[in-house]
């Protein structure tokens, strides 16, 4: 009962192939941002577009940040790591609290912080919070009127004088960039920005990597998002997800197929009408769920997979401790 590693899923023997290198240009960046906004912002989908494609695992390697790294930008000038902050919400439980902390420290941490702020929606009390909370930091803040796409010019323009006000009346921003991460209009604007905030350093990275998020973390955030598609306006924070465990189902030798694993997840909510939500009529929800975070973990993990999916109403979740721990928190 183990979890293959990465060098058995991928059939690689060497696993550092790609060493960080050793020559880069004099006046080479690198350094480290965290995308922040309220949920919904369009964090996730710009650090897809920053990074260029889907972010692959690597993972057995040491990292050089204890912060989980979401994807990594690499540019012949230099090299930007992405690393994870969870949503940045108002303290309403120990939830909430736990995750402040930690979003302090990380944001205090990097050396640039991208606050994503949706053109399609008017700047309102949440990010006026999150604004509040960046204003205590050193940091240097830029905005990304993110979904850029969505709006014609005018409404584009409106947005982002209200982006600038924001920024004045708290603290102003390094830069504002509009963006789309679905065009990928600006993408590679906001990037040199965001460059241009990182100190002079070597490359951090080998060429080719994409992040080191380990792989239960990603195989519990596709099922969160599978779980979460359609109905994320009804439980966006009530919804969290457990990956129990990953078992490889044993082998007969000369079997070249790749491995099968048995991936056991429960999904946990608070109340049982979102339980309901979640399974849908006869279960027909759940099943959907289950074949899109399938065909997510195969692709991510290189087997095929079994899913296990439970789900369970862990009442008030968000404020036990325990069970915060279990969840990862
Ligand atoms: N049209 C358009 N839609 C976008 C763009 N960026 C994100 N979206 C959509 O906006 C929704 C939310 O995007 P996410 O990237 O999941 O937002 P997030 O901030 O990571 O959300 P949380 O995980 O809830 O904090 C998704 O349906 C995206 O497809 C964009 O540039 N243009």
């Amino acid at each position: 009962m183990r979890f293959p590693s990465d060098d058995e899923l991928t059939g690689e023997t060497d696993a550092l192939a790609g060493l960080v290198p050793t020559e880069w240009p004099e006046d080479f960046r690198s350094g480290f941002a965290c995308l922040v906004g309220r949920p919904n912002a369009g964090k996730s989908t710009l650090t897809n577009a920053l990074v260029g494609e889907k972010v692959a695992i690597t993972s057995g390697r040491p990292q050089t940040t204890r912060h989980v790294v979401r994807g990594i930008v690499h540019r012949p000038d230099g090299q930007l790591v992405l690393v994870d902050t969870p949503g940045l919400h108002r303290p309403r439980t120990l939830l909430g609290q736990r995750l402040n902390d930690l979003v302090r420290e990380t944001l205090g941490e990097v050396d640039v912080v991208v606050f994503c702020l949706p053109a399609v929606e008017k700047i309102g009390p949440g990010d006026r919070y999150i604004a509040r909370e960046l204003a205590e930091l050193r940091t240097p803040v830029v905005a990304a009127a993110t979904k850029a796409d969505t709006v014609p010019r005018d409404r584009l323009a409106e947005h982002l004088i209200a982006v600038d006000r924001l920024g004045k009346e708290h603290r102003e921003f390094a830069d504002i960039v509009p963006v789309s991460a679905v065009t990928g209009e600006q993408v590679d604007v906001l990037t040199e920005v965001l460059l241009g905030h990182l100190p002079p350093g070597p490359p951090l990275y080998p060429e080719g990597e994409l992040t080191d998020e380990p792989e239960q973390v990603m195989v519990a955030e596709l099922v969160r998002e599978a779980a979460l598609e359609g109905v994320r306006d009804e439980l966006p924070h009530s919804l969290a997800v457990a990956v129990e465990e990953i078992v490889e189902r044993p082998r007969r030798e000369g079997d070249q197929r790749p491995p099968m694993l048995d991936v056991h997840v429960n999904i946990y909510v608070e109340r049982d009408s979102q339980k309901a939500i979640v399974i849908g009529k006869g279960g027909s929800r759940l099943r959907d769920v289950g074949t899109r975070a399938r065909t997510g973990i195969e692709a991510l993990l290189g087997a095929r997979v079994y899913l296990d999916l439970h789900v369970r109403v862990a009442k008030d979740w968000q404020r036990d401790p325990k069970l915060l721990g279990r969840l990862g928190f």
